[in-house]
């Protein structure tokens, strides 16, 4: 199966400034992708170039086959919803469903009223008034019932308290195994997207850190004493991410195909965080 979406050497400038550099990442379909990275890293730039919104400056990039937003057909496969859940304020929510019936050609709308009332969210009542947590789920639900085949979510998780998330994050879940559409999410929280990511691309100062599938990360990167990250005592061809000196003695991050004796278990949100401190630490 080909990419849903595939970057060769993507660059983003504005002026002079540079935002995305060489970017080459292949996401592949059915997959929730987690894209994380500081502020500035390029996140929503990428975000932008996927859906059409802006054009690169170098490189090559591909959405479901095609060039990003070349017309109403290809606007038609990809959901976006921008950062911090844009909904119109003086609209109701079923103002909102019957505007999304209008003007999406796949509209479904059962699948949209279905989750207003999973939701509890009253219909009559008007967008601005919604909580950022209902807010969040109104515009997933609008992205969700366009039935694209590429879901783009720009931080929509930033505002809402803990549990909002957590509802928000395992209703995604669901709602990907409904309708087998990929997912690409970009956030600050690395823990909250360890829980429903099986892929992850870390930006870092404009540039790809680590991009791949979840079980291949995990499988090749260990954690160890930081008084053990010399190279003499790693297999050849290991590489030290990054050593953080700051949590009792301190551990090291350490990618290496062969097993490390003695090594712990390490997880997702260690290994991006350690790739993210790793690209400030070089800036
Ligand atoms: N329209 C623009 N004009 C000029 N520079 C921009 C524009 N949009 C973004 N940038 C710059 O490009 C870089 C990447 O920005 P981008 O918004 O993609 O980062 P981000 O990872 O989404 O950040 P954040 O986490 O803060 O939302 C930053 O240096 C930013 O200042």
């Amino acid at each position: 199966m080909p990419p849903v979406i595939e970057t060769q050497e993507l660059t983003k400038r504005y002026g002079r400034r540079p935002a995305l550099v060489d970017c080459s990442i292949a996401i592949p379909p059915g997959r929730i992708a987690g894209l994380v990275g500081p502020n500035g890293a390029g996140k929503s730039t990428l975000l932008a170039l996927t859906c059409g919104l802006i054009t690169p400056t170098e490189g090559r990039i591909t959405v479901l086959g095609g060039a990003p937003g070349v017309n109403a057909a290809q606007l038609a496969r990809v959901g976006f919803v921008a950062q911090d859940a844009p909904v119109y304020s003086g609209l109701s929510v079923a103002d909102h469903l019957r505007l999304g019936a209008r003007l999406n050609p796949r509209w479904d709308d059962g699948l949209a009223r279905r989750r207003i009332e999973r939701l509890g969210l009253d219909p009559d009542q008007k967008a601005g008034r919604l909580s950022g947590g209902q807010r969040a789920q109104l515009a997933l639900t609008i992205a969700a019932a366009k039935r694209g085949e590429l879901l783009i979510l720009d931080e929509p998780v930033a505002s809402l308290d803990p549990i909002a998330r957590r509802t928000f994050l395992y209703d995604l879940l669901d709602f990907v195994g409904e309708l087998g559409v990929t997912v690409v999410l970009s956030s600050h929280l690395l823990g909250d997207l360890a829980q429903v990511c099986d892929h992850l691309i870390v930006l870092g100062g404009g540039r790809v850190q680590i991009a791949g599938d979840v079980a291949d990360i995990l499988a090749v990167h260990h954690r160890i004493a930081a008084d053990r990250s010399g190279a003499g005592g790693l297999p050849s061809g290991a590489q030290v991410v990054f050593t953080d000196r700051g949590v009792s003695g301190g551990s090291t991050i350490v990618r290496s195909a062969e097993p490390i004796p003695g090594a712990e278990h390490t997880d997702l949100e260690d290994i991006g965080m350690a790739y993210m401190m790793a690209a400030e630490a070089r800036r």
